[in-house]
């Protein structure tokens, strides 16, 4: 870490956030030669992944998953039964995992190839940031040739009636608490919602989901949503599909929300409420209109170079992602330092984003996984496809397991055959599905992906079913 003033207070490139895509913009604009400055203002660096998304999520959610073994030990002839489930255990042993996953992060950061300032950052114009250093020094200012503006993303709050004077928590607050109490209502229906909700009811807590949209993950294929819907409903989990919320009210130190469902009123009393209504892009307070960066949608607007509206100021992940996911980020930070190399150099700023493999997972139960094109982004696109797909419950190895909730689709090409995306709910969902984001990388067509051996009984193997299906519907 160096603030003193004898550090360089011009650079290369400086980048705004030290997380997933501030990294690796950092790292790899070191790796070209630039000299690089990295700005965060948290009071603990590591970013969101490490600290307070997916790491510490899927922590919490290894623990719910054994419990699910353990309810249904009998189903496989074993006598075993929990005999409770210990929160702040569960919390100790996340805690232990990220103090070490953000220990490495720090020090990648302050292993001397970039200058590492902790501080604010806020513009005063396109060259020049303002840093407000976070142990209450004087500011002072930078300048840099070019920019990366990584600052991710906060919980955003719509503003229901009642909501902020009852009292929330976000995803922040689950994935640290060292006590649960026995309700939630979780509010929202996207990945935090379904992963957080998972996890409640996997230790034993009960929960109510209420979503807005007619349909869980707004914008993957609905019956992802109704494999969900019916998985949950099956393990308690109460499911409110196509809701308004009307009002928040609190009663004896418990929330009760009024809402709107299948066109009753209804509400429920819960012990907490969990608001994962999405996120919102964290741009407040850097003063982007003195860098002339304009925004669309909330998101910093980047072209597909990742250059933003003032050609030599770039920006990564959550900030100005349309998919707010980890492996995105890096992909976007990394191409960011590369086209800041070039426009340094003077040669065409010319690399740009390919989202053809978009790959998005849920670490719900049953999973969810999905890449590249949905039958509706195919229809809606003209394209000439033929799909299938498989249900888990006739595939022998997911019987054997006793996982037969959900299937796996896939798409192809018409006239190619080339496979064009897929979606899978059901076992490893996050992780069968990297079998066809390879296949689709080199750009198999289905009777490619049919040579390709399948080792007997597996998971994978599931896979050939619905391309078997895809190529009779291509050769018919
Ligand atoms: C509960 C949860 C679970 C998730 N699970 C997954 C998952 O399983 N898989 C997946 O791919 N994604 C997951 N995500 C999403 C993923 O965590 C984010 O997409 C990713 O971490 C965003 O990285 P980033 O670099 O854009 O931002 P961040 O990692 O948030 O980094 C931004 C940094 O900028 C700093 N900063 C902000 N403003 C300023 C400023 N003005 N000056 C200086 N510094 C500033 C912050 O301190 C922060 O360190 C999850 C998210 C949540 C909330
Ligand atoms: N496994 C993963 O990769 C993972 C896990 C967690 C989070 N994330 C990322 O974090 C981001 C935030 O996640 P999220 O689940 O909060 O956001 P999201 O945008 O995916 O989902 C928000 C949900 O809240 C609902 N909603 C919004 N306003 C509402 C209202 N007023 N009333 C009722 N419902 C309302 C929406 O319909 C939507 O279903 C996502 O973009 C996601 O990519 C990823």
């Amino acid at each position: 870490m160096s603030t003193d003033a004898s550090s360089p207070s011009h650079f290369d490139f400086i980048v705004i956030g030290g997380g997933s895509g501030g990294y690796a913009a950092a790292r790899t604009a070191h790796s070209l030669g630039l000299s690089v400055a990295v700005v965060d203002g948290a009071a603990e660096l590591g970013g969101l992944c490490i600290l307070r998304g997916c790491m510490p999520s899927k922590t919490l959610i290894e623990s719910a998953d054994r419990n699910l073994s353990i309810r249904r030990a009998s189903e496989f002839g074993l006598h075993a039964q929990s005999q409770g489930v210990d929160i702040r255990a569960i919390r100790e042993r996340k805690r232990t995992l990220i103090a070490d996953f953000a220990g490495y992060r720090q020090q990648q950061l302050q292993d001397g190839r970039f200058t590492l300032y902790r501080a604010h950052a806020s513009f005063t114009d396109a060259h020049t940031v303002e840093l407000q250093p976070q142990d209450g020094s004087a500011s002072f200012q930078l300048t840099g040739k070019t920019f990366c503006i990584a600052t991710g993303s906060v919980p955003s709050v719509p503003p229901i009636p009642g909501l902020a004077e009852s009292g929330y928590w976000t995803s922040d607050e689950v994935l640290d608490a060292e006590a649960l109490p026995e309700s939630f209502a979780v509010l929202g229906g996207g990945a935090i919602a379904l992963e957080m909700a998972h996890y409640l009811e996997g230790v034993g807590r009960k929960v109510t989901l209420i979503q807005r949209g007619p349909q869980f993950l707004t914008g993957l294929d609905a019956e992802c949503s109704a494999v969900l819907e019916q998985a949950y409903a099956h393990r308690g989990i109460t499911c409110h599909l196509g809701t308004s919320i009307h009002k928040v009210t609190t009663a004896h130190g418990r929330r009760h929300i009024e809402y709107q469902h299948e066109g009753k009123e209804k509400s429920i009393t819960v012990d907490q409420i969990l608001v994962a209504m999405g996120r919102s892009p964290a741009t407040d307070g850097l003063n982007l209109e003195a860098a002339k960066v304009s925004l669309t949608q909330k998101k910093i607007a980047v072209k597909p170079t990742m250059q933003s509206t003032q050609p030599h100021i770039f920006a990564a992940g959550d900030v100005c992602s349309p998919l707010d996911v980890v492996h995105v980020a890096i992909q976007q930070g990394e191409i960011a330092a590369r086209n800041a190399h070039r426009l340094i150099q003077g040669q065409p700023v010319e690399e740009e984003t390919d989202y053809r493999l978009l790959l998005f997972g849920v670490f719900s139960h049953p999973q969810v996984a999905a890449v590249g094109a949905g039958a509706a982004d195919l229809e809606k696109a003209g394209t000439p496809f033929v799909s299938a797909s498989y249900p888990f419950n006739d595939h022998g190895k997911s019987m054997c397991m006793g996982e037969t909730e959900g299937f796996v689709k896939m798409h192809a090409h018409r006239e190619t055959g080339e496979i064009l995306g897929a979606t899978c709910v059901g076992p490893h969902a996050t992780e069968l599905i990297h079998e066809v984001v390879i296949a689709m990388h080199y750009r198999s067509k289905v009777q490619d992906f049919l040579a390709i051996p399948h080792y007997h009984p597996t998971l994978s193997e599931i896979w050939t079913y619905p391309a078997e299906e895809c190529a009779d519907q291509l050769e018919a």
